[in-house]
């Protein structure tokens, strides 16, 4: 090793390795890469035999789409003035930049670049798909610019990479603000997002929505998966939940004007259930090598569990639409003719292509057939069903007689074949409930009961370990044992009436009353709060009736921080998660209007310890600055077209924005800033990196070649990297 020089310890490991030599893994880096075969003769067999396309002609075209890899699809998140100055700045710079870049990459003149196509049927021109796939733009240096931006807009929470036809769901749902939506199956969360953003469209209208988002899954660890999506929509009317969504128990609420306490009917419900996933072959090509009729057979009875649960839990009038991302059947039809025929006329399927006008689908099929594993013998009624198969195919899985099935009106389902329009293959049925099912269970008095009694001391093992009850999971890998009391969530501490905190916050920030402070909580029963947290008051109403019941994974947003420093008046700063409800109710003391050439240098400053001096500033500024005590303030910016509202924090001399690295340069790109700075070229890193390296092989020639061979390697495994 060269004197001096720190030892890096992945080279290290790596040169240790080949002195040891012999149990070293082959080098299989310079093989060309195995790509999965997108075949497999029985789904091929399977669903020609259930003709899903008119002819064979049309057949042949959905089996070569089948086999592309998908186009990246894109949305552009909520409906504000802001959103439609990006939408502007993609369709103007990004496309520009779009049409460069793909015709450096295919070499081909600019003019014969197609442009991104409008998703024509989703609302207000938001919606976008790229000629390109991932992987294009992943591994692509001419697209490095687009990739970025995909990757900062989408963690700023403006954007939203979503399959095209997994925004069809939450679109037919029709979602308003004063609606109660219950998302069933809802990790990783991208439809869940997308009824947020439906239940925030009018703020004009409504401060905080009245309605709210109860976003479920059974998957512990995927609701965590699910709170981090949503949270980039910082709404104060979403509730995440844990739980086996066929097993959903009834749940209070209260009723605001009387105080009398029912049992919680939702408007509109979200059943996106788990199932086969053919749909997604274009995107997981891996599925072909999995994809086996079993696994239709397999799901079609949780796919029901749910699908009942969710129409009991639904109020009369309201609406349910049950989604899968399949083309199966079994998974799909068989499913919706056993809920709407138990229904006995309570259930109803409607037709909602009007809400996705321009979309290319076929209807719901009213024949199909079941076969073995195999596809080798096909069976048309249960009756020839061999009795060895009784457990696995069951009578509900066929078609019901076609007089019955003329009454269930599956033509008004919406099934997308991937061919149709270039996309990812999807099924969506919207169902409406005309009155109570007979099956129902209202059990009031029982949840008022249960209310009232003590929670039960968790059972614990001699070492003191929760003890499991056996339960098997109905999804993913069995599960033999379902923790108890695993899992355990902070509690949700609610604000009391008088509480003290609150009462400095409000003399500080000069809050309006009709805050409801009582809407505040933490997420530890402690003096010195550290993270207040807001949420809306059905959210709180839900969680105070029903935390007995259900696990609550995630409720609030982020409002105020406990930041302490010897120069401030005030222990609470603003967080700019919760400033897109607080603002409505702060009032004009800590304000700061800012013009834009303070603002793009505010945001310039990336280093903390040297934040920009308020003499730098526009004389307003100021002289604004001078009135206002040392602490958070709000930096409110006018544009001809947005108004944005930023947390910014008034140092003794200085001034400064606080909000992170990403929606900084959202924010430097709505104000039409230099973006150059935060422009990071991986693939330049990656040579620079070389470059050093093989500078340093040079030097070190002759001297230690070997410290020059792990500095080679490490820039290597960086160059690596950045490809994966
Ligand atoms: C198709 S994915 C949902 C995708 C999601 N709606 C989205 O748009 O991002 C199905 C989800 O159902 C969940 N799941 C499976 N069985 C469930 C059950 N019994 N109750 C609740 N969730 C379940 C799975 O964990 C999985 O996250």
């Amino acid at each position: 090793m060269a004197r001096g020089k720190k030892q890096n310890p992945f080279a290290a490991r790596k040169r240790q390795k080949r002195e040891n030599g012999g149990n070293e893994r082959p080098d299989r880096r310079a093989e060309p890469y195995q790509e999965i075969q997108r075949d497999n003769e029985f789904f091929i067999k399977y669903y020609h035999l259930q003709n899903i396309c008119a002819n064979e002609q049309e057949w042949e075209q959905f089996l070569a789409s089948i086999r592309n890899n998908l186009p990246t699809t894109f949305r552009v998140t909520g409906f504000k003035d802001e959103a439609k100055a990006l939408l502007k700045i993609i369709e103007t710079q990004l496309f520009t930049e779009y049409v460069r870049a793909v015709a450096e990459l295919n070499e081909v003149p600019a003019e014969q670049v197609e442009r991104p196509l409008c998703l024509p049927w989703y609302p207000n021109g938001m919606g976008y798909q790229l000629h390109l796939t991932r992987k294009d733009i992943r591994r692509s240096e001419p697209l490095f610019r687009l990739h970025n931006f995909l990757i900062v807009e989408t963690t700023a929470g403006s954007i939203s990479r979503q399959e095209a036809v997994s925004m069809i769901p939450p679109l037919v749902l029709d979602v308003q603000p004063t609606d109660k939506v219950l998302d069933m199956c809802a990790a990783p969360g991208s439809k869940t997002a997308q009824l947020i953003e439906a239940l925030h469209a009018s703020p004009e209208q409504h401060k905080i929505p009245p309605g709210y988002v109860m976003a479920n899954d059974v998957d512990n660890n995927r609701c965590y998966m699910l709170v981090h999506q949503a949270k980039r929509l910082n709404s104060p009317c979403l509730l995440v939940t844990n739980h086996d969504s066929s097993f959903f128990p009834n749940m209070l609420q209260t009723d605001a004007a009387t105080g009398n306490k029912s049992i919680l009917k939702f408007d509109k419900i979200l059943c996106d259930v788990p199932c086969s996933g053919d749909g997604t072959l274009r995107k997981n090509p891996d599925i072909w090598m999995k994809w086996n009729l079993a696994q239709a057979y397999n799901l079609h009875g949780v796919q029901y569990r749910i699908v009942r649960r969710g129409a009991e839990m639904l109020a009369v009038g309201g609406r349910l639409v049950y989604s899968t991302c399949s083309l199966n059947p079994i998974e799909n039809e068989a499913v919706l003719q056993r809920i709407i025929k138990d229904s006995e006329g309570a259930l109803e399927l409607v037709d909602a292509g009007h809400l996705v006008p321009g979309l290319k689908y076929k209807p719901g099929m009213t024949t199909w057939k079941l076969a073995t594993k195999e596809v080798d013998t096909i069976f048309s009624n249960f009756d020839e069903v061999p009795e060895s198969l009784h457990t696995i195919i069951r009578p509900a899985m066929f078609p019901l007689p076609a007089a019955d099935m003329a009454t269930i009106g599956m033509e008004k389902c919406i099934r997308v074949l991937p061919h149709l329009q270039d996309s990812g293959g999807f099924f969506v049925a919207v169902i409406e409930k005309r009155r109570a099912l007979n099956f129902e269970k209202n059990d009031l008095q029982d949840l008022l009961q249960q209310q009232e009694q003590p929670e039960p001391e968790p059972q614990l093992d001699e070492q003191g370990k929760p003890v499991e009850e056996p339960k098997s999971a109905p999804w993913g890998p069995q599960r033999k044992r379902r923790r108890l009391h695993g899992y355990k969530e902070d509690p949700y501490v609610f604000f009391e009436q008088d509480d003290a905190d609150y009462e400095s916050i409000k003399q500080f920030y000069q809050m309006d009353d009709a805050l409801n402070k009582r809407c505040l909580l933490t997420r530890c029963q402690t003096e010195r709060k550290k993270n207040i947290y807001f949420c809306s008051e059905p959210i709180r109403d839900l969680v105070i009736n029903n935390e007995k019941r259900i696990k609550i994974i995630n409720t609030g947003v982020k409002t105020f921080v406990r930041c302490e420093n010897r120069h401030t008046e005030h222990p609470y700063r603003l967080a700019q998660e919760g400033l897109q409800t607080s603002n409505a109710f702060i009032g004009s003391s800590r304000r700061i209007e800012v013009e834009r050439d303070d603002l793009v240098l505010l945001l310039n400053c990336t280093d903390p310890t040297k934040p920009p001096s308020t003499h730098d500033m526009q004389p307003e500024t100021q002289q604004r600055c001078k009135e206002l005590g040392v602490g958070s303030c709000v930096l409110k910016y006018v544009d001809s077209a947005f108004t944005l509202y930023i947390v910014g924090w008034r140092g003794t001399s200085s001034l400064r924005a606080y909000v992170d690295r990403d929606e900084t340069i959202h924010i430097l790109r709505l104000l039409g800033a230099d973006l150059s700075k935060f422009e990071v070229n991986k693939y330049e890193k990656a040579k620079e990196a070389a470059a050093a390296a093989a500078a340093a092989l040079a030097a070190a020639a002759g001297e230690d070649a070997d410290a020059a061979a792990d500095a080679v390697e490490v820039a290597v495994e960086a160059t690596e990297q950045m490809e994966s």
